[in-house]
């Protein structure tokens, strides 16, 4: 399905359930949370998962950040079984695997000017002098766009998609293969959106990342991924590369997300579903066919 590489992330029959409720000694509730999840992502591609609140998404992101631990089943990285890595091994995947949460603000200690936020995994692993420190963070300020004089400011002095930039430039300054990307754009408006998902793209190129891409909106993960997984009560529903229309999209869930995307303009909804894409090309709907 996938060309560029190898397969980078592989799924196998992974499944994940949380005890919910009071607890007793004849009954516990268990909520499946992953089901049989078998998921493929190769080198420098962006696999995009989307579904509603509750769907699970943001559970299967922890466990392939190794933040949770499936219950059965195995996540593969670079060809290897995370739960049969050595520590060795599995610190060496800790750098390879980073993250950028949706939310910006409590990512960033308030308290540290953002180069300490930046230096924070270069300290970690890498071991730098201070000079090379400190031109490493304005290497990786200007590669999202910010400028190298931003290190000593505060997180409150800048904006929403400006912080989001400093969070995507913490991520990739260790060099990762890999970035889970969890609703990374959904607390920004709708043209900051599409400048962070052009930047995603640039980044991705340049450093040859991969993407795991979650969120609810159905637009943004198909602007960014090549293959689009749509999950449902802790099951995907289906799988579709991004490159086929909305229209081919065939599981009535899928078909309810496509549904749900509303047309720019009131007078546009109810008879067809125009929606303008991040490339500003424009996708024609017919309800008959979102429905
Ligand atoms: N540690 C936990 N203990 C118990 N239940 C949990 C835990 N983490 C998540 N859940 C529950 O598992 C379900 C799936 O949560 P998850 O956050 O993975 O969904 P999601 O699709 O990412 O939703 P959202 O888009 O709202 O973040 C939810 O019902 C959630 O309340």
């Amino acid at each position: 399905m996938f060309s560029r590489g190898g397969s980078m992330l592989e799924l196998r029959n992974v499944n994940k359930s949380f005890t919910v409720g009071a607890r007793t000694l004849l009954n516990s509730n268990k909520l499946k949370v992953a089901d049989n999840i078998c998921l493929t992502l190769d080198q420098g591609m962006c696999l995009g998962l989307v579904g509603e609140s509750g769907s699970g998404k943001s559970t299967l992101g922890k466990m392939v950040l190794g933040l949770e631990k499936p219950d059965e089943g195995e996540i593969w990285f670079e060809g290897k079984n995370l739960a049969s890595m050595s520590r060795k091994e599995r610190l060496a995947v800790r750098r390879k695997i980073q993250t950028v949460f949706q939310d910006c603000y409590s990512s960033l200690n308030p308290r540290w000017p953002i180069y300490e936020s930046i230096r924070e995994p270069l300290k970690n692993f890498e071991k730098l002098s201070a000079r090379e420190e400190k031109r490493t963070i304005q290497e990786l300020l200007i590669s999202v766009g910010l400028s190298p004089d931003d290190m000593s400011k505060y997180p409150h002095q800048f904006s929403g998609g400006q912080l989001q930039r400093i969070s995507i430039a913490r991520a990739i300054a260790l060099k990762p293969k890999l970035i889970v990307l969890d609703e990374a754009v959904s607390s920004l408006d709708v043209l900051i959106q599409h400048q962070i998902l052009k930047l995603l793209e640039d980044l991705k190129e340049q450093y040859l990342l991969s993407y795991l891409f979650i969120s609810h909106d159905l637009m943004a993960v198909r602007s960014i991924s090549d293959q689009l997984a749509v999950m449902y009560k802790g099951q995907i529903v289906e799988t579709i590369s991004c490159k086929k229309p909305l229209s081919a999209m065939q599981h009535p869930v899928s078909k309810q997300l496509v549904a749900s995307i509303l047309p720019s303009h009131p007078r546009d909804r109810g008879k067809a579903r125009i929606t303008p894409s991040f490339d500003g090309t424009q996708e024609l709907l017919l309800a008959a066919n979102a429905n």
